[in-house]
C-alpha cells in the first residue's frame, strides 16, 4: 500500500520498521458501528543518513532552530475495529501499550498520563469499560466538532486528499486554503450527519438522516447471506439493480418521460419490481439485491446532501464516513446524483481518509491542552513541502478495498513543545 509522496526524513521502509517505537497521542472515535484509532509513533535510535548528518537525534529533528520546540519524525497510524468487538480494540491498545504513552514523557503531569481524547457516542457509552480494562479516562470531545476539525485538517494538510469521482474517472482536487469555506460535510457513518462548515471551528449541523451506512449493512445482512460489510460491497459490484428496481421505462413502456427530464433508465422506484413479480427473496440473486440496496441508499444520501447544499448555496459537498469506503460505485452514484439534481452546479468530493475524520479531530484536540502543537506543525510540513507517504498497516486484517483509509499510516514529522 505504498502511496504517493516523499518520505519526510528520507528514512528507508526497513529503517522505519526497525526504529519505530515511542507512541504518543492516541485518539479514539467510538461510533455506532466502528471504532477508529489514530496515534502517532516517533522513531528513535535510528542510524539513517539524516541522523549521521545531525538532522535526526533519537527521532528528534534538531534543525528546527526554535529551542522551545522539537520535531519528532514518525508515523500517524490509522486503525479500525468493529464496535461490537470492542474487546479486540482494548487488547490491541493494551498489547501495543498505546495507553502508556504519557509514561515516556517525564514532564507530563501524572494526571495527563492516563487521559485519552475520545469522540463518538462510545466515548460516553464505554467510558467505564476503558477505565476498568485499561485504567484510562476518556476525555470526551464533541463528535461534530471532531468531524469538522478532522476534515479541515486533511483538506489543508494532506496533499491529494480530496478528489472527484465520476464515470470511472478519479481526479484529485487542489484545495485553495483561502477558498475552502463554506462547504457541506456529509459524514456517512451508521447514520448520516450533514454539517455546514464556515471556518476552522465554525459550523452547524444542518441535517441528518437515519438512512445511512448502518441501513445498508443491516438490511444487506438480512437480505443476503453476507457475513461482512466488504463481502456485501463486493457482491454489489457484480449485481444489476435493474432486475429489482422499477425503472421509468418499466412504467412508460420503454420510453423516456422527457417532459420532466426522466430517461427510461432512471430508477422510478427502488425495489419496485419485487412487488409485481411475486418472487421469493431466494429467487433473486444476492448480487442484484446488494446492488439495488447500495444504489438506493447512495442516491438518497446524494439527493439529501444536494438539497442541503442548495438550501445554503454551497457549491462543494465533501463526503466522509466509513460507508463510502473508496468504493467506486458508491462514489459514482452519489456524484451522478449531485450532478444531476444540481444541474452541474454542485460538486461531490471524496476524501482519502474518509473514515477517520472524527478520530483525527479528537487527535487535534490535544493542541488545546497546550502541551503539544503536533497537528498544527504537521499541517505545515505537508502543505509547504508536499511530503507525505503511506505505509502498510499493523498486521491487522484489511479488506479487498483496503487503502490507507483502512489500517495504514502516514509518515510525517510533527512539532511538539520541549
Ligand atoms: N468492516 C466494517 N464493518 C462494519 N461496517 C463497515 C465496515 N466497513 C465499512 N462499514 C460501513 O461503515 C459504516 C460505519 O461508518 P463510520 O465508522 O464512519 O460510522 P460510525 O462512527 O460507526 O457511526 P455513527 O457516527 O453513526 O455512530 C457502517 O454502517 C458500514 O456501512
Ligand atoms: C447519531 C449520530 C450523530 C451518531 O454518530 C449519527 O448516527 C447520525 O447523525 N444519525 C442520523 C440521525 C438523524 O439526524 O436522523
Amino acid at each position: 500500500m505504498e502511496g504517493d509522496g516523499i518520505k519526510v526524513a528520507k528514512l528507508g521502509e526497513k529503517e522505519l520498521k526497525e526504529c519505530e517505537d515511542q507512541v504518543s497521542h492516541l485518539a479514539l472515535d467510538i461510533g455506532g458501528s466502528l471504532i477508529k484509532i489514530v496515534y502517532f509513533s516517533s522513531i528513535s535510535s535510528c542510524s539513517s543518513d539524516d541522523q549521521k548528518h545531525g538532522v535526526l537525534k533519537d527521532g528528534i529533528d534538531t534543525s528546527s532552530g526554535n529551542l522551545n520546540y522539537k520535531f519528532l519524525t514518525g508515523r500517524l497510524h490509522f486503525v479500525k475495529f468493529e464496535t461490537s468487538k470492542i474487546g479486540e480494540c482494548i487488547k490491541f491498545i493494551s498489547s501495543k501499550r498505546l495507553h502508556h504513552y504519557g509514561d515516556q514523557d517525564d514532564e507530563a503531569p501524572a494526571s495527563d498520563k492516563s487521559i485519552i481524547k475520545a469522540t463518538g457516542g462510545g466515548a460516553f457509552k464505554f467510558a467505564d469499560l476503558f477505565k476498568e480494562k485499561l485504567g484510562i479516562i476518556l476525555d470526551k470531545v464533541d463528535e461534530m466538532s471532531c468531524l469538522v476539525a478532522g476534515a479541515n485538517f486533511l483538506l489543508k494538510a494532506v496533499q491529494r486528499e480530496a478528489f472527484t469521482y465520476m464515470n470511472g474517472q478519479k481526479e484529485y482536487v487542489q484545495i485553495d486554503h483561502e477558498d475552502l469555506y463554506p462547504y457541506l460535510l456529509v459524514n456517512v457513518g451508521s447514520g448520516v450527519s450533514m454539517i455546514k462548515v464556515d471556518g476552522d471551528n465554525e459550523f452547524e449541523r444542518v441535517s441528518g438522516t437515519s438512512v445511512g451506512g448502518g441501513t445498508f449493512w443491516g438490511l444487506g445482512k438480512l437480505l443476503t447471506k453476507c457475513k461482512s460489510f466488504d463481502e456485501l460491497l463486493e457482491l454489489s459490484h457484480q449485481g444489476n439493480n435493474r432486475v429489482i428496481d422499477m425503472l421509468v421505462g418499466d412504467i412508460y413502456g420503454g420510453t423516456d418521460y422527457s417532459k420532466i427530464g426522466l430517461t427510461s433508465t432512471t430508477i422510478a422506484s427502488s425495489f419496485g419490481k419485487a412487488v409485481s413479480e411475486n418472487k421469493e427473496l431466494e429467487e433473486y440473486r444476492a448480487e442484484d439485491v446488494a446492488r439495488s440496496l447500495l444504489r438506493m441508499i447512495s442516491n438518497n444520501i446524494g439527493q439529501i446532501a444536494y438539497l442541503n447544499a442548495l438550501r445554503f448555496g454551497l457549491k462543494r459537498i465533501f463526503f466522509g464516513g466509513f460507508f463510502i469506503r473508496g468504493h467506486e460505485y458508491t462514489m459514482d452514484t452519489i456524484s451522478v446524483g449531485v450532478h444531476f439534481w444540481s444541474k452541474g452546479e454542485a460538486k461531490a468530493l471524496f476524501l482519502r481518509h474518509e473514515g477517520f475524520l472524527g478520530a483525527l479531530g479528537a487527535f487535534r484536540n490535544y493542541e488545546k491542552n497546550g502541551f503539544t502543537d503536533v497537528t498544527h506543525e504537521f499541517m505545515e510540513q505537508h502543505s509547504s513541502k508536499a511530503k507525505s507517504s503511506f505505509c502498510a498497516g499493523d498486521g491487522l486484517q484489511s479488506s479487498t478495498h483496503a487503502d490507507v483509509k483502512d489500517n495504514g499510516c502516514i509518515e510525517c514529522r510533527v512539532q511538539v513543545r520541549n
